[in-house]
């Protein structure tokens, strides 16, 4: 087994001494699940990676050693950020039994993520829970986390930025999470395309997926126009409280020429941009954010600064206006996001255990099938000895 702690220093210094397990799920990922942990007698949350992630045994030596390597410096980055809207990183720590090859990763408990606020209202189409102050309250908090990312020197890029990375404490403060794991996750291999969310994904993204495989460098071909053009996404979700799934195809038949034209990505999920433009006058700033951010050339996607200037505005418009901020902490805290967080955990769990069963059902039935074909193929009195055994067992 490879012993990370013994063999790098750095992560020697990020091992926290007193963390218990309480063995309370809080929520599940792709590739990873997030359980409570107490350190030296406060609640944190614990991140620990599935198996298939932790399977180096399916990876050569050198893509071992470089893997590990970047997960070291991932790491090393994550413990020096440091912004009232990124969740706090504070450490790792080894699993109680010491089995797993990776370190568990504790950060700040936050109270649910935006995607199951959103998801879990109660009056889910029938009126929005989250009032419009909120929101653009949140986006802001979004873009202030991001520019403080997009200005470190060399820029740090997301690169996997959604509503179910985007958490909130009990106060309404959203905060990005999962920052720096993106390039360590692609470069492991086939669980790449299971973590990534294609939905908040740009064009370029697909085309750099297949240039990163073969380049093992997921970093230089990510710009952080990807994580410009995810918050336009997450901009839709939060403000039409709908996830925008189902985006038409990016082409189409003209009917007059007969010719194959192509939509923007903005037209794509025009379907989700309807209830926003009935919501939002013409020229708000969050119109102009979503309609920037969607630009399908990357280049003409804004900068991170305009971002956070037009989420700004849009909350300055919004003050006086109503804004009932206690209103949204006591909704999050009477909101069932943890247990749905929880309850989808263990559903993930049971899936994996289900589809764990059914490939050794397929099994057996083949070694069934393989025994009776050898026993009506044996001499008859073999097989009058084999029937004997069976019925005296
Ligand atoms: N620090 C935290 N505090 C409270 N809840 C958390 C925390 N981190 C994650 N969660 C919850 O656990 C869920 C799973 O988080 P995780 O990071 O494993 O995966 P994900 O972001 O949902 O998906 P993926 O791993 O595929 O990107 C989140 O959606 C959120 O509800």
């Amino acid at each position: 087994m490879f012993s990370f702690v013994s063999s790098s220093p750095v992560l020697k210094a990020l091992v926290l001494p007193d963390v218990t397990f309480t063995g309370r799920k809080i929520g599940a990922g792709a590739y990873s699940s997030i359980e409570e942990v107490v350190l030296s007698g406060a609640v944190c949350a614990g991140k620990t990676f599935h198996v298939t992630l932790q399977d180096l045994s399916q990876l050569s030596r050198a893509d071992v050693e470089s893997a590990t390597h970047q997960f070291i410096e991932e790491l090393q980055l994550m413990s020096t950020l440091r912004h009232p809207n990124v969740v706090q990183f504070l450490g790792v720590c080894l699993e109680p039994d010491g089995s797993a090859h990776l370190p568990a990763l504790v950060m700040e408990r936050l109270t649910c993520s935006l995607h199951d606020l959103l998801e879990t209202n109660p009056s889910y189409r029938a009126k929005p829970l989250v009032p419009l102050p909120i929101k653009c309250s949140i986006l802001q908090n979004v873009a202030s986390g991001l520019a403080y990312l997009h200005h470190r020197s060399p820029p740090v890029i997301h690169g996997n930025l959604s509503a179910r990375n985007i958490l909130l404490d009990s106060a309404g403060r959203a905060k990005i999470a999962e920052v720096c794991e993106a390039p360590f996750i692609q470069n492991m291999g086939t669980a790449a395309t299971i973590a990534k969310a294609s939905l908040y994904m740009p064009p370029e993204a697909f085309c750099s997926t297949l240039s990163s495989k073969e380049t093992s460098k997921t970093k230089s071909v990510y710009s952080t126009s990807i994580d410009i053009f995810s918050l336009g996404i997450i901009a839709i979700f939060t403000l039409g409280e709908a996830l925008p799934c189902e985006p038409l195809e990016p082409t189409y038949t003209d009917k007059e020429s007969g010719l194959v034209k192509y939509c923007t990505e903005l037209e794509r999920r025009s379907h989700y941009l309807h209830p926003i433009t009935d919501l939002l006058n013409q020229g708000h700033p969050l119109l102009t954010l979503i309609q920037s951010c969607l630009c399908n050339n990357p280049s003409e996607r804004p900068t991170v600064d305009v971002v956070l200037v037009l989420t700004e505005r849009a909350k300055s418009m919004c003050a006086g206006g109503g804004m009932n901020k206690l209103e949204l902490i006591a909704s999050l805290q009477s909101l069932p996001g943890n247990e749905v967080a929880a309850l989808r955990a263990r559903n993930h769990e049971l899936q994996q255990e289900l589809e764990t069963c059914r490939a050794e059902k397929l099994k057996l039935e083949e070694q069934i099938v393989m025994k009776e074909a050898q026993l009506a193929t044996a001499p008859e009195s073999l097989r009058q000895v084999s029937c004997m055994v069976y019925t005296t067992m």
